[in-house]
């Protein structure tokens, strides 16, 4: 049976960043499905120019029926820019076009117009220099969508790495972990990696937060007081879970090799290992929300904006993964 097109709403994020340019690269891109990219359209056609791509931008509405682009064709559902936009050069001017992209590609999921949300990389610094409180996408997400609590899980082959806590400073993230928080995370996380991954019997390899796990309390308390007792309850319940377990060895072959999935207490916990094996070809998806939304593993690169040299390999992993959970849902859905 052949199935329906998806329309795919992607944002390229910060607009000095190496989104435009990895989007332009899309048009060269052949896929069953459309791309809506939402940007200005201007921003793309001067950065393709700078780059010596030949693009055919053809612009769309959001409610438009889905259509697969023409070879060399982008289509763009139009976003204007405040400011003109210098690759490699912030402007706080275009904070709100940045978080503009994002509302029309949430405002679209969630009327059924898109069938999933691919994320470019924003610059967080900036947003908040214009005086939006913005700590990622994955909280805005949440925020957007009502949604109380979602789960940013980054996965590449043979590793997936989910975080209890996202964007705080680190002084804060012990206060952060209490049962009610990992609870909430374990429960997302094992219901998703079932329903979008296929995964009857998701097993989590969740980390301690201290080193050695806390060494029996003598490192700290959490794995005794707030971790361990959390994870006895829920393996109670029927959830597969093994730990607390020290994180720097759970990142060993022996473990990993036997779980479906880590749970890190932390964003430098858990990222830097996963980007090690498989910075380029690895995606970051929020688990939790009522959308689909994968992104890509790395940030603006403004250093690279405009010279031809940005990876699209992760832009690529992360709508293969938008893919099959669109796939996964519709079977769902049937
Ligand atoms: N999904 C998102 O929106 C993300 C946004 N960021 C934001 O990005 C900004 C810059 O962060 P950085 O820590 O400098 O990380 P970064 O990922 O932008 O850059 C780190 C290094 O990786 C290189 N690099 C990044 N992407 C590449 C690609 N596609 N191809 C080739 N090389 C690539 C860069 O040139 C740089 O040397 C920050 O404001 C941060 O908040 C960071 C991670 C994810
Ligand atoms: N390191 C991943 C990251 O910070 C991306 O965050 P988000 O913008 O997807 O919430």
């Amino acid at each position: 049976m052949t199935q329906a097109i998806a329309r795919i709403a992607i944002t390229p994020g910060e607009p000095a960043g190496i989104g435009p340019d990895l989007v332009l690269a899309l048009s060269k891109t052949a896929s069953d499905h459309e791309f809506v990219i939402i940007a200005d359209p201007t921003l793309l056609e001067t950065r393709a120019q700078m780059l010596g791509v030949a693009v055919n931008i053809v612009t769309v509405s959001a409610d438009a029926p889905p259509r697969i682009p023409a070879a060399g064709t982008l289509h763009v559902l139009p976003v204007s820019l405040a400011a003109g936009a210098a690759a490699g050069r912030l402007d706080r001017n275009n904070a709100r076009y940045v978080l503009d992209t994002l509302d029309v590609a949430i405002d679209g999921c969630q009327t059924g117009h898109f069938d999933a949300l691919v994320t470019g990389p924003v610059h967080k610094g900036i947003i908040n220099d214009a005086g939006v409180a913005f700590s990622g996408h994955t909280e805005y997400l949440a925020e957007r969508t009502n949604t109380p609590r979602v789960v940013m899980m980054l996965a590449t082959d043979g590793l997936r790495v989910a975080l209890a806590t996202t964007h705080i400073p680190l002084r804060e993230v012990a206060d952060a972990i209490n049962r009610t928080l990992l609870r909430e995370v374990i429960t997302i996380t094992a219901h998703d990696l079932k329903t979008k991954f296929g995964i009857a019997q998701p097993r989590i390899l969740v980390c301690g937060l201290n080193p050695h796990a806390g060494e029996g309390g003598h490192l700290g308390c959490e794995e005794i007081d707030t971790i361990e007792p959390l994870l006895s309850a829920m393996r109670q319940e029927g959830y597969d879970l093994i730990g607390p377990l020290p994180a720097d060895t759970l990142f060993t072959p022996k473990h990993l090799n036997n779980a479906d999935t880590v749970l890190a207490m932390y964003h430098d916990q858990g990222l830097p290992v996963l980007k090690y094996q498989g910075f380029g070809r690895a995606v970051n998806i929020t688990l939790g929300l009522p959308i689909i939304r994968t992104s890509v593993d790395h940030g603006t690169a403004l250093d690279l904006a405009g010279t031809g040299k940005a990876d699209q390999g992760s832009l690529l992993t992360a709508i293969d993964y938008a893919q099959t959970m669109i796939h996964a849902r519709r079977e769902a859905d049937q």
